[in-house]
Parts: C-alpha cells; structure tokens; sequence
C-alpha cells in the first residue's frame, strides 16, 4: 500500500503552503513525506516535488500554441487531460516504494472538483496504482466568517465530495489570521449546527424573498446537521499541535502506520514474554 493525500481548494486558500508545512513536520517527526506538484500553472511554492507537472506540461504552452490558444482555465482542464493521457510519465516519477506517503498539491480550479471527471479519472489512476487517498479540501477561514459565507462554503465542500467519492477531510486554512473573538465566532461553526449557523445569517426586513432564503437555508441546515455531512477542522500552521492532530486524524483515515503499529504491539509482547 501506499499513501495520499489530494490537497485540493480554491484559488489561494493555501494549497502549497499546507504542503510545505506538513513535509517540515514531517522531517521534525523523523518520517517521509513527499509532495507532487499537479499544479500546471503554479508560479511558487517551497518543498522540492518528487514530480513537478510543469516538465511535461506548462498551462504556457496551451496558450501560446497556434492551434489550441486557449485561456488560463480551459488551458488548465487541457493539462489535467493531457497528464491522463501520458500518466505513464506521473507513474513512472512515482516509483513503487511501499509505504510512500505522497502529497499532490493540485490547481485551485474549484470545477475541477464540483463537476468535471478529469481529476475523478486521476484519483481512478492512483488508486490502481495502489494508493489509500483521502481527499484534503481547504477553505481560507477569512471567507467563512459569517453564517451566509460558511452556508456557502459548506456547499462547496459538500459538492466536492459528492462528485470525488473519496473519504475526506475539510480544513480551514489561515486560522493564524483570525483575531480571538472572530475565533469564538468560528467554533459555533465548527459542531455543524443550523441554529448557530442561521442566527447569523441576517435578514433585513421580511419580504417574500426573505422567507423564502429562511426556508431554504434552514433546510440545508438540518440536512447537514442530520446527516453530519460536512465538517471541519481548524488548521493554524503556527500550532504544531494543530498540525499534528490533523496529520493524524489523516493517517487515520487512510490507515498509514498501521502495519508499524502492528509490528511495535508484537515487539512489546515479546518483550514482556
Ligand atoms: N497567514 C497565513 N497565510 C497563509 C497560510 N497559508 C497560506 N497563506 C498565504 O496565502 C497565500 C496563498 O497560499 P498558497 O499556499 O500559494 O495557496 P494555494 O492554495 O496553493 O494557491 P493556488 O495554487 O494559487 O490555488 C500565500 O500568500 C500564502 O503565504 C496560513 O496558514 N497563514
Ligand atoms: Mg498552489
């Protein structure tokens, strides 16, 4: 078996950075985690992949190539397809190391998650390939400030994984930003509860939009509270504690260590014998 993580969100909610800080955890911890940049289009990131999609496509070459001269999201969904087509070049980078515990910090084209079938068709590829994925979606907390935004927001993660059908994991990157009361705000939030979500949403004046947006928000309250579709975890990189537990609740989904667990419990049994 081997290990990953599909590190997916909007555009700047902190992708890369989630990547970076997790691989310097990682060495802190004494163990390897690598990272693949799926980012055709990336500009910066610091971690050293061990894959960069960029050597066999650049979202440049689509744009600047006479035939297909497309633009920067048609040109990043011809990337993903093209890497599909050769996924023998991502397979081959990848290696058939048991136990690699792998990263892919993927573009912040939020259809490639809701609606399209590409990434679907990748994360099929990985899965052949042997991999145990959790799906690792953020969401900058800045934009989930208030019962409206976080209503929002819920959907979004909700659709995405709707359409992925992986088991996974939403985060609120950039908690480091929040002042401490907007902090307590956020944690009623945190238990998916409608009531505290709905007090927030404010109504000016009743009309018979108004209603209608009371009605229906509270549906999609209680269809998330019922059904305990959609959670998340807050995520301050500043807090090696924040860190770590999310790195766990993670290794726990996706099974890694496992085996090692296994193999120490028989190790201290024999001690004892
Ligand atoms: N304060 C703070 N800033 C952050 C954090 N994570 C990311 N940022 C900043 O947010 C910006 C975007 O971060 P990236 O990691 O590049 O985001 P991304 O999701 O990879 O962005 P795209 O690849 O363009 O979709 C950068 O300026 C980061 O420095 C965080 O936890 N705290
Ligand atoms: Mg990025």
């Amino acid at each position: 078996m081997r290990y990953a993580q599909l590190v997916i969100g909007p555009a700047g909610s902190g992708k890369s950075t989630y990547c970076s800080a997790l691989v310097r955890h990682a060495v802190e911890k004494k163990r390897a985690i690598e990272v693949v940049n799926l980012d055709p289009a990336a500009e910066h990131f610091d971690y050293e992949p061990m894959a960069d999609v960029r050597e066999l496509i650049h979202v440049q070459d689509t744009m600047e190539d006479e035939e297909l001269h497309f633009g920067p999201n048609g040109g990043l969904i011809f990337c993903i397809e093209y890497l599909l087509e050769n996924s023998d070049w991502l397979r081959d980078k990848l290696g058939e190391d048991e136990d690699d515990y792998v990263l892919f910090d993927c573009p912040g084209q939020i259809e490639l998650y809701t609606h399209l079938t590409a990434m679907k068709k990748l994360v099929k590829q990985l899965q052949d390939w042997n991999f145990n994925i959790c799906a690792v979606f953020l969401v900058d907390v800045q934009f989930m400030t208030d019962g409206a935004k976080f209503l929002s927001g819920t959907m979004a993660a909700l659709s995405v994984m709707v359409n992925l059908e992986l088991p996974h994991v939403n985060l609120l990157s950039k908690m480091d930003l929040l002042s401490k009361g907007a902090r307590k705000r956020i944690e009623r939030f945190l238990e998916p509860d409608a009531h505290a979500i709905l007090g927030d949403i404010e109504l000016n004046g009743a009309n018979a939009f108004n209603d209608k947006y009371k009605k229906l928000s509270e549906a999609i309250g209680d269809l998330i509270e019922n059904y305990s579709l959609v959670r998340f975890l807050p995520l301050n990189l500043k807090n090696h504690e924040s860190v770590n537990d999310i790195l766990i609740t993670i290794d726990n989904i996706i099974q890694y260590g496992e085996d090692q667990d296994v193999r120490t419990r028989d190790f201290e049994e024999a001690d004892d014998d």
